[in-house]
C-alpha cells in the first residue's frame, strides 16, 4: 500500500455524468482524480444507448425500406449486418477503447486512475490498479460515486454454463443469429428483439411480468406486443424460465407459462436483458456505514448520499445507483447539481417529477411523469384523456403510422402529471408533453393552443379533449 495522496475530489466509476463532473471540478479549480475500473464513459458509450440507437436506426432503415413496396414502387432489401457491426467497433466505440476520453480528461486537468476504487473510510478511496497495486487518496471535498450497473445474472439452473449474450456481447455480435430466445421485455429486450428480428432473426422474448414493457401504460405495451407479433416475433409473458441449457451450439429454454403449459424452446443464441445489479457490492460503503448489499444509495436533492442519520460528511452520488431512472440524461442532469453541490454553489436542486424517457422501438415508447396506475396509487383524481390512434398524420403515414396519445391529469389542480406517446418519433413529441409536465402548464391552457395540421402531435390536441370523457 502506497503512502496517502491528498487532492479535493475523487469520482469513482466513471459513467457519463461522472466524466462531465469530473471535467467541471478541474475546470472550477479542484484537483480531480477519476478512478475507471473499466471504460471511461460507462456503460451508454460502449454497451448501451449508442451501439443500440445505431443498431436501431439500422434496423428502422430496413424496416422503412420495406415499407416502399405499395407506398412508392418497389424495393428489394437485402440486410447485412456488416456496416452496424463496423460503424459500432470503428465510430462508436473504437474498438472498444477509452484513450480518447481519457485524454479528454487528462487535459482538463483530472487525474486520471485507472482500477476498482473503493471506499476505505469518509473521504478516501483505495485505488487497485490492474497490477494488482493500490494507491491510497483522501480528498478534501469529498468523493462521488458513479458506479452504474451490470447486466443481472438470473438464478436459472443452467444457465451460467451457457455463452449467453447480455447486452455487452449483442452490441458486440459480428452477425446475425438465425433464431435467438430473448429473455426479458423491459427497454432492452424490446429494443434488441426488434433489432435482429428486423435482420432475419427467428426471435422469441420471454417476459416473466403479464406484459412487455410492463412500467408503461397497458396500451402502449399492448400497441407494441401487436406491432412486434405482426412482424413475426413470438412474445410470450407470464412465463417462468425452468431452465437453460446448451448443446452443439443450440441453446435450450424451458419454459413454463402462467397457465402450467411447459414447453422447450431452442435457439441458435440466448440473449438476457432481465434488469441490472448496481455495482454497490465492491465499493466499501460499509466503511462509511452504508449497506453493501443495497439496491441503490439514497441520495437528498443535492445527490448527497444519505446514511442512517442524514447526509454522509463528504459523499455524493449519481446515475442508475440513485434510482431515479436508470437513464443517461438523468445522470447528466444529476452531475450538474451534484458539481454545484461539491463546489458549495446554489441553484436548482434535483426534482423528477417530470423524468422523460423513450424506448426506441418502432414505434417509439415514450412517458414523462406517473402512469395512470401510479397517479391514482399517490392518491391523486385522477382523469386520463387517450386517443388511440395518430389521427391524418398517422393514416398519411401509412402502414406505420399506428401509435396513441395519452395524458394523465391531476384533475384537482387542472395540471398534467403524466403522458405517454407511441409513435413514430414518440420521443420527440413527447418533448411538448414533457413540458407540460414539468412547469404545470395548466390543461385549459394547453387546450386553448393551436396545434399544427397535419402533425403526429396534433394527436395531443385530442388526447385533451378526451379528459372531458372521464368519469
Ligand atoms: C443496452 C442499453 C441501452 C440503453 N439505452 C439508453 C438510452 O437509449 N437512453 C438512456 O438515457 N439510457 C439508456 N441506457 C441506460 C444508460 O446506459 C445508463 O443510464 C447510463 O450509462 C448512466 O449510467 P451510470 O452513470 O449510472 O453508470 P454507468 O454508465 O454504468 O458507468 C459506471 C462506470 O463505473 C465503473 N465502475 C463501477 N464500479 C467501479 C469501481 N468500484 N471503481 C472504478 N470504476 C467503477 C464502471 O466500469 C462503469 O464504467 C441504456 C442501457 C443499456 C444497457
Ligand atoms: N431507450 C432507453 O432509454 C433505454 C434502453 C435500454 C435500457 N434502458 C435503461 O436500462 C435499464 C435496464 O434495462 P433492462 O431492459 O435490462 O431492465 P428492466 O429491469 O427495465 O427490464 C427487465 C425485464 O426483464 C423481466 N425479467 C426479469 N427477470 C426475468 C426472468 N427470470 N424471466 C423473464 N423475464 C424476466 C422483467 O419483468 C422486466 O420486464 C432500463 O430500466 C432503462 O432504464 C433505457
Amino acid at each position: 500500500m502506497s503512502e496517502e495522496q491528498t487532492c479535493d475530489l475523487i469520482i469513482v466509476g466513471l459513467g457519463p455524468g461522472a466524466e462531465s463532473l469530473a471535467t467541471g471540478a478541474a475546470e472550477a479549480g479542484l484537483r480531480v482524480v477519476a478512478v475507471e475500473k473499466h471504460l471511461t464513459g460507462g456503460e451508454c458509450p460502449y454497451y448501451g444507448c449508442v451501439p443500440s440507437k445505431m443498431m436501431v436506426r439500422a434496423a428502422d432503415l430496413l424496416a422503412e425500406g420495406r415499407r416502399i413496396d405499395g407506398l412508392a414502387g418497389e424495393a428489394t432489401i437485402t440486410a447485412s449486418w456488416e456496416p452496424v457491426a463496423r460503424r459500432i467497433r470503428e465510430e462508436a466505440t473504437t474498438d472498444w477503447d477509452d484513450q480518447v476520453a481519457v485524454d479528454r480528461l487528462t487535459d482538463a486537468g483530472v487525474t486520471f486512475a485507472r482500477g476498482q476504487g473503493r471506499l476505505t473510510g469518509e473521504r478516501t478511496v483505495a485505488v487497485q490498479g490492474p497490477d494488482g497495486a493500490t494507491s491510497t487518496w483522501r480528498a478534501e471535498r469529498g468523493v462521488v460515486l458513479n458506479p452504474g450497473t451490470r447486466p443481472a445474472q438470473l438464478p436459472i439452473p443452467g444457465l451460467d454454463s451457457t455463452p449467453y449474450w447480455t447486452n455487452r456481447e449483442a452490441v458486440q455480435a459480428t452477425s446475425v443469429p438465425a433464431s435467438l430466445l430473448v429473455i426479458g421485455g423491459g427497454p432492452i429486450g424490446a429494443e434488441m428483439t426488434q433489432v435482429f428480428a428486423r435482420f432475419g432473426a427467428r426471435t422469441t422474448v420471454l417476459e416473466a411480468g403479464p406484459r412487455i414493457l410492463g412500467p408503461e401504460e397497458p396500451e402502449a405495451s399492448a400497441l407494441l406486443t401487436d406491432v412486434l407479433a405482426h412482424e413475426g416475433v413470438r412474445v410470450m409473458s407470464g412465463v417462468s424460465i425452468a431452465e437453460v441449457g446448451y448443446l452443439d451450439g443450440t441453446f435450450s429454454v424451458a419454459v413454463e407459462e402462467s397457465g402450467g403449459r411447459r414447453e422447450t424452446l431452442h435457439a441458435d443464441q440466448l440473449l438476457v436483458a432481465a434488469g441490472r445489479t448496481p455495482n454497490l457490492d465492491d465499493l466499501g460503503l460499509e466503511t462509511v456505514g452504508l449497506d453493501p448489499t443495497a439496491r441503490t444509495l439514497a441520495v437528498d436533492e443535492r445527490l448527497r448520499v444519505l446514511g442512517a442519520d442524514g447526509p454522509v460528511e463528504g459523499l455524493w452520488a449519481i446515475g442508475d445507483v440513485t434510482g431515479q431512472g436508470a437513464f443517461t440524461h438523468v445522470a447528466m442532469y444529476q452531475q450538474a447539481i451534484a458539481l454545484r453541490s461539491v463546489l458549495g454553489e446554489g441553484g436548482a436542486a434535483a426534482q423528477y417529477r417530470a423524468v422523460p424517457h423513450t424506448t426506441f422501438t418502432d414505434p417509439e415508447v415514450a412517458g414523462v411523469g406517473l402512469t395512470e396506475q401510479r397517479a391514482r396509487e399517490a392518491g391523486l383524481t385522477v382523469r386520463v384523456g387517450l386517443v388511440e390512434d395518430l389521427g391524418s398524420r398517422g393514416w398519411l403515414h401509412g402502414g406505420a403510422g399506428q401509435g396513441l396519445v395519452k395524458v394523465v391529469e391531476d384533475a384537482d389542480r387542472g395540471v398534467l402529471v403524466g403522458a405517454s406517446v407511441v409513435g413514430p418519433a414518440a420521443g420527440e413529441v413527447l418533448g411538448f408533453l414533457a413540458v407540460a409536465v414539468h412547469a404545470e402548464v395548466p390543461v385549459a391552457t394547453l387546450r386553448e393552443m393551436i396545434y399544427a395540421y397535419p402533425t403526429f402531435h396534433r394527436a395531443i390536441e385530442s388526447a385533451l379533449a378526451d379528459l372531458d370523457d372521464d368519469g
